[in-house]
């Protein structure tokens, strides 16, 4: 027995520090494997506060406030925004790293609760998270829904345009406000191909869902950043969710019954529109076989599928081409001398007796200039949001699994080491060697000039896109000659832009048209 106490009076004090130290190495090997895991540093960027990190610059992330901060950081910089991290990418060769070297890594989205809320927990494909179904949904979209070949065969761009000029010479030689013009030229479009033209009288009740997704995506939402804290919702935005999806799903499901008893009954005439073509993929069961190269017997789509892809061909194919050609306008307003020339060229291979057609479109090598250039200093999408799979070294920093990465593709546009006086309108410097090699085209080879993305995720609806910003900015510009309003001189109007899901005028253009060409409308 006395032994027995001597003993535990020898082993207790190394019980107690046992205690102690077990814990601690535990901590301390935990912390050694984390430091061995991230061999690299995180990128340079501004010193976070206790739980909140970068919070406190909520408002530094647009286009220009990221720009900002890559000149006094870097073109790879970090914050944390409460427990996200978040790189901000600013400079053409880590883009390229990102877009193409390490795309397997980088190609996943990030997605808010609004985001996974409103797109039916990711159904679509702009925001599936990199995989076999993102794949096989973005093989329908890209093959069924917006290749060139179909966008020519949709009258509705062509008779949209139409509808555009006539409104424009009814104006009769009044202002228009082009921002308007263009955003409703292009919501007819994106919403005739989406649903066909029978269900026009829906249209406003539509837009008005619209807006209210618009408003809930931009939204700030505490639970984004600190998730602990998601049921405080102070502004109510749960409530106004779950309304947002129902008028969706009442508006829609009425839309997806007519489109199927039409199928059954095979009575519809009309050229099939997208809710038609999604539905020679319908089944209450989902089926995804990504082994099968067959799309049909790869991939079922619910009507979740639907309505999700829907939404994305409605914000992906509206505010960008609007925005795009409002911009192209105003900048030509701003600059007389290459108004006059990309008129000029319209005159001389269109001449004033006829309106532009499809054929000549090839032909129009300034205007095509002015697009570019056009998308260069104002990329509809300034920003890409990506985000990682697993951690990355990315330029020799550690960025871990889970990071917003977010691609300024506005700055990378202006960077003037690539660009000769980047901030000035010069579409003439697609016509020669004044630009970096490559000569950009806008595949994306060229990652100083992104401003449809670059490889796996880069924008299906490229082609869709620019048919319709080149169409109808030909038949603007050939149909009408433009000057400011009241006397208003190029030097005074107001080019700031706005930040959201795209980056349009904040003031919209207004302009006098005349008329220009000696054939009826
Ligand atoms: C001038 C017009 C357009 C521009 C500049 C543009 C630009 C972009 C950009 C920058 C991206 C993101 C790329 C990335 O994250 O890496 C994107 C994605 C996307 N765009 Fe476009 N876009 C345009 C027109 C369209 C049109 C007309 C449609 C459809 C009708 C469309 C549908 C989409 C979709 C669905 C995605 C998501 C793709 C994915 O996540 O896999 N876009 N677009």
């Amino acid at each position: 027995m006395d032994l027995l106490l001597q003993a535990k009076a020898i082993t207790e004090p190394y019980r107690t520090t046992l205690t102690f130290l077990i814990p601690l190495l535990t901590m301390l090997l935990s912390i050694a494997l984390r430091i061995r895991r991230k061999t690299a540093p995180y990128p340079p960027g501004p010193k976070g506060l206790p739980i909140i990190g970068n919070m406190n610059l909520m408002d530094q992330l647009t286009h220009r406030g990221l720009a900002k901060l890559a000149k006094q950081y870097g073109g790879v910089l970090h914050l944390r925004m409460g427990f996200v991290h978040t790189v901000a990418i600013s400079n053409a060769e880590a883009a390229r790293e990102v877009l193409q070297v390490q795309d397997s890594i980088f190609s996943n989205r990030p997605a808010t609760v609004a985001i996974r809320y409103l797109t039916y927990e990711r159904a679509d494909m702009a925001f599936a998270n990199y995989g076999a179904f993102w794949r096989q949904m973005r093989k329908i979209c890209v093959i069924k829904l917006f290749s060139r070949k179909r966008a020519e065969s949709w009258k509705s761009v062509r008779d949209e345009v139409d509808v555009t000029v006539r409104a424009v010479r009814a104006s009769n030689g009044k202002a228009v406000n082009v921002g308007e013009l263009v955003s409703n030229l292009t919501k007819n479009i994106t919403y005739r191909a989406a649903f066909g033209s029978s269900c026009r009288e829906g249209q406003d009740e539509f837009i008005t869902i619209l807006q209210e997704f618009s408003k809930l995506f931009g939204a700030f939402n505490i639970a984004d950043f600190v998730p602990c804290l998601g049921w405080v919702d102070p502004q109510g935005l749960n409530r106004r969710l779950v309304k947002a999806r129902e008028a969706l799903d009442s508006f829609i499901d009425k839309i997806i019954d007519e489109h199927m008893l039409k199928k059954k009954k095979n009575t519809s005439e009309e050229e099939g529109d997208m809710v038609d073509e999604l539905l020679n993929f319908y089944s209450d069961h989902p089926k995804l076989n990504h082994e099968s190269d067959d799309l049909h017997s790869s991939i079922n789509l619910t009507r979740d599928n639907i309505k999700a892809i829907i939404m994305d061909v409605m914000f992906g194919g509206t505010e960008t081409v609007g925005s795009g050609i409002e911009w192209a306008m105003a900048e030509l307003m701003r600059r007389p001398e290459e108004l006059k020339r990309v008129q000029q060229e319209l005159a001389d291979v269109v001449g004033l007796e006829r309106r532009v057609e499809e054929s000549d479109i090839e032909k129009l090598t300034y205007l095509k200039c002015v697009v570019k250039e056009t998308l260069r200093l104002h990329p509809p999408i300034p920003i890409l949001l990506h985000q990682t799979a697993q951690d990355a070294t990315l330029c020799n920093y550690f960025v871990p699994k889970g990071s917003r990465v977010m691609i300024n593709v506005w700055a990378i546009g202006r960077d003037q080491d690539a660009w000769q006086q980047p901030e000035s309108f010069t579409p003439s410097r697609f016509l020669n060697s004044a630009v970096p090699v490559p000569v950009p085209d806008f595949k994306g080879t060229n990652f100083h000039f992104i401003p449809f993305g670059s490889g796996r995720r880069s924008c299906p609806g490229m082609q869709l896109g620019l048919y319709t910003l080149e169409l109808a900015l030909a038949h603007l510009l050939h149909c009408f000659t433009w000057d400011l309003p009241h006397g208003m001189k190029p030097s005074d109007m107001d080019t700031s832009d706005v930040f959201g899901l795209t980056a349009p005028l904040a003031t919209p253009l207004v302009a006098v048209p005349s008329n220009r060409i000696l054939c009826p409308l």
